[in-house]
């Protein structure tokens, strides 16, 4: 008896029934006859901490990563002032016993606002009741999971409940209401508070609403997400049977939204045909995707780790093609979700720190990299797929300029959608057609203002024509004196560019419309293959050479910029000129950025290098293809298999002996057995016979964990299985369950050790003393609790 005991507590004021049991916790041990009982509750959640260095495929051996990692990264929005404090003031600083006082950063910038004025973001009328809405917090705003079977419950216990009790508390007269439910999002599933992140924080009053909050968004019944940021999943037109594609990902917020669209209606025990991965290059934010994702205990998921622009095609090696049955050659998508890296002028209100922060610069120094995000978005949808681009930025570079670049490119292959009618009651402004672009305090109207400048970072694609301009001596006389404003003049002569592209169907969301943040939403459809890469002729005319060196001087420079973002939006400024007129499917498909460099090399040079290639190629399968990424290996030891399906009497109609895999090439020292859904396996099968392109860093569903304890391995299956897996397993479960009367089921939860005889219900008591020793789930018998059940698991010591 020398367990250790873990004292279970309650949180918080927890009068609801369907709250009340929403714990994960160890309860310490019930006698039974002279067996010990471990009760490790769970009611049909995740656990509440995850081991996210091994799930990830991860070594283990870096600390894992947690969202103060995050919050610690971003400068404090509060600085300290030195000044003595006056008397009566509360804050001292105890290390060193001087008083401090805290005072905001200023939340103005005076180059946010010739910008913005210029580029006519707002009409001028509107100016100030933007600026003056951009400097209030951000209320908070949540989610409900729409595939969680608490929703509906959950929705009315915020009608019924919290918007009464939360009203008293408004104190801005502008807003009536504590909470709301935004009034554009589909059945009233997402809703907006009258109070900021830090009001709930501090103010006592809302102490039980927050902890609710807190709560339910840790075990994945709500998520808690900007109001703007919800939008572009919901113009994605995500069906259940969609292969989705999430190209920068983290921290994870829409992957969530675009998982519950999969898994929407699906039936207790089932799953979607669709399926998601969800991408990020930041190898610690992937971490924290798969800490949010693991919420929605799915297997339809893949976690990857690549930088979007070149994320693998998977194409199947041309050998297999015939020999394979699998369906498809090559990854593709039906949905694409291109919420790329961004300056993140939009969240100024929920980071006011980017007040101090901002400058062009930011903006200008993502642009290419979002080109060449979203082509290569493009390149990996489907014929007649949808992509949405978008970005928490209002800048016209990151936005309109991008989605006018992706139009010029993909010609008729690509349309830029018309969603007007779509989500009528989210007020949104259309695109502009017109803007400029500023560089180090100077406004450029074309590329060619950007050539007389000497602004190689200056890119053709930001401006509205998207025309190249080439330096000749000729054209340098074509430039006329006041074309070009130097620095400190007025803009006033320069006369915009005006794009002949829909670009009103792009849709800029403004903060004083809704009392929101900010967002940019384009609508992609691919309507047919991309144009096929134009190989240019020897007879390459001189200006061509000359766009030739813009793009090397425009890769340099854009590599070397400095790109300041927030901690949000961590953009990497390595970007690509971007300059190529043509790509086919095919090119932007390859995996390898340098191929394009290699075209032009000497035969010689290409036999060295294929030599190289094998070599490397070598190296990588002794050490595993992804160095520091756990293998993915499926499972198929038989005797195990049969062990674990025998003792949980899993049905024969369960998917089950092909369906898991683990992350240890040793199947004798497998720790964890993952389970995945059929689309999940295909792209393993794929990426298996593609060469293994795909850096995966999470995938599928934890469903069995080894035990470790000496009491664990002295059990007929030394398997249990794992919370996460719980809620599919079961319906599929006839061994191994036994249901609680709710008094015993409260004793359970309420008692550190239960005396066998104390337990009230015969019948429980009779079917428990029938179990094998091992793990097996108490089922809170239906009747209580709103007809929802109960799962225990129930771990026996010998
Ligand atoms: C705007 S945030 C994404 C927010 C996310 N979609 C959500 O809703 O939670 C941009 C993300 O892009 C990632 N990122 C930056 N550069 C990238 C690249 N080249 N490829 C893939 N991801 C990138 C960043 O690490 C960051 O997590």
């Amino acid at each position: 008896m020398n367990l250790k005991k873990k004292r279970w507590r309650p949180k918080g004021d927890r009068k609801s029934p369907i709250l009340a049991l929403n714990y994960y916790l160890v309860v310490p041990f019930v006698e039974l006859k002279d067996l010990l009982v471990l009760l490790l509750l769970r009611f049909l959640v995740p656990p509440k901490r995850h081991n996210t260095d091994r799930d990830m495929g991860g070594r283990g051996r870096s600390r894992r990563t947690q969202r103060k990692h995050f919050r610690d990264g971003r400068e404090n929005v509060w600085k300290k002032e030195k000044e003595t404090q006056t008397e009566g003031e509360e804050n001292t600083n105890n290390d060193n016993k001087r008083p401090v006082h805290w005072q905001p950063f200023a939340i103005e910038n005076a180059a946010f606002d010739v910008y913005y004025k210029e580029q006519g973001i707002v009409p001028p009328h509107e100016w100030d009741s933007f600026v003056e809405c951009l400097r209030k917090p951000l209320p908070a705003a949540f989610r409900i999971n729409s595939s969680s079977q608490f929703s509906t419950d959950l929705r009315s216990q915020l009608e019924d409940e919290f918007m009464k009790s939360l009203q008293s508390e408004v104190t801005d007269g502008n807003d009536a209401e504590g909470i709301k439910s935004l009034s554009w999002y589909p059945d009233k599933f997402a809703w907006q508070s009258s109070f900021s992140r830090m009001q709930l924080r501090k103010n006592k009053s809302l102490e039980r609403f927050h902890e609710f909050l807190k709560q339910e968004n840790e075990i994945g019944n709500i998520t808690r997400q900007e109001a703007v940021s919800m939008v572009p999943p919901l113009f994605l037109d995500v069906h259940r049977d969609h292969f989705v594609l999430d190209m920068c990902a983290a921290p994870g917020s829409k992957t969530f939204q675009l998982l519950e669209m999969i898994h929407q209606t699906s039936e207790v025990g089932t799953l979607p045909s669709g399926m998601v991965i969800a991408n990020d290059v930041d190898v610690q934010r992937c971490n924290l995707l798969i800490h949010q994702t693991k919420r929605m205990c799915t297997a339809n998921l893949i976690v990857t780790n690549h930088e979007a622009q070149h994320f693998p095609g998977c194409h199947m090696r041309k050998n297999l093609v015939n020999v394979s049955d699998l369906g498809m050659t090559e990854l593709l998508f039906d949905r694409v979700l291109c919420d790329v890296p961004c300056s993140g002028d939009g969240t100024l209100r929920k980071a006011p720190d980017i007040w101090k922060k901002w400058s062009v610069g930011m903006a200008n120094g993502v642009h290419c990299l979002q080109l060449q995000i979203a082509m290569r978005g493009l390149a990996l949808l489907k014929t007649g797929g949808r992509m949405v681009y978008s970005t928490c930025s209002m800048n016209p570079v990151e936005n309109e300029a991008v989605v006018s670049e992706i139009l010029r490119r993909c010609g008729d292959s690509v349309e830029l959608v018309d969603v007007s009618t779509e989500l009528p009651q989210l007020i949104r402004r259309p695109g502009l057609k017109s803007w400029k672009v500023r560089d180090k305090g100077v406004w450029l109207a074309s590329h060619k203002d950007a050539c007389k400048h000497g602004r190689p970072g200056i890119v053709p694609s930001m401006f509205p024509s998207g025309q190249v301009h080439v330096d000749t001596p000729d054209s340098d006389q074509k430039i006329t004196a006041g074309e070009i404003v130097e620095e400190g003049e007025t803009a006033d002569v320069l006369v915009s560019e005006v794009s002949s592209l829909p670009l009103e169907r792009c849709m800029r969301i403004v903060p004083h419309d809704q009392n929101t943040g900010a967002f940019f939403v384009a609508v992609l459809q691919k309507i047919a293959p991309l144009p096929v890469l134009q190989t240019k002729s020897n007879k390459q005319s001189d200006s061509d050479e000359k766009v030739k060196q813009v793009e090397v001087a425009v890769e340099k420079n854009a590599n070397e910029m400095d790109v300041e973002v927030t901690n949000e939006e961590p953009a990497k400024a390595s970007a690509d000129a971007g300059v190529v007129d043509n790509e086919s499917d095919e090119a932007f498909l390859d995996t390898n950025p340098s191929k394009k460099l290699k075209a032009s090399e000497p035969e010689s040079n290409k036999v060295n290098s294929r030599a190289a290639k094998a070599n490397d190629k070598r190296k990588l399968q002794v050490q595993g293809k992804w160095y520091g990424v756990d293998p993915v290996v499926f499972f198929k030891d038989d005797a195990i298999l049969t062990n674990i399906k025998e003792f949980y009497g899993i049905h024969d109609w369960f998917p089950f002996s092909n369906r898991l895999l683990t992350r240890n090439s040793d199947t004798n020292h497998v720790k964890r057995i993952y389970y995945m859904s059929e689309s999940v396996k295909s792209v393993v099968e794929l990426n298996f016979l593609g060469g293994e392109q795909l850096k995966i860093t999470s995938i599928g569903l934890k469903m069995f964990e080894r035990q470790t304890s000496r009491e664990g391995t002295s059990t007929p299956c030394v398997f249990r299985i794992s919370s996460e897996g719980l809620p599919l397993l079961l319906p599929h479960m006839t061994k191994q369950i036994a249901c609680a009367s709710p008094g015993d089921f409260k004793h359970l939860l309420q008692y550190k050790s239960i005396k066998f005889p104390d337990l009230v219900d015969d019948g429980f008591r009779e079917k428990v003393a029938t179990l094998s020793l091992g793990c097996c789930v108490v089922v809170l018998n239906q009747g209580l609790f709103y007809n929802q059940i109960v799962i225990v698991q129930v771990l026996f010591h010998a």
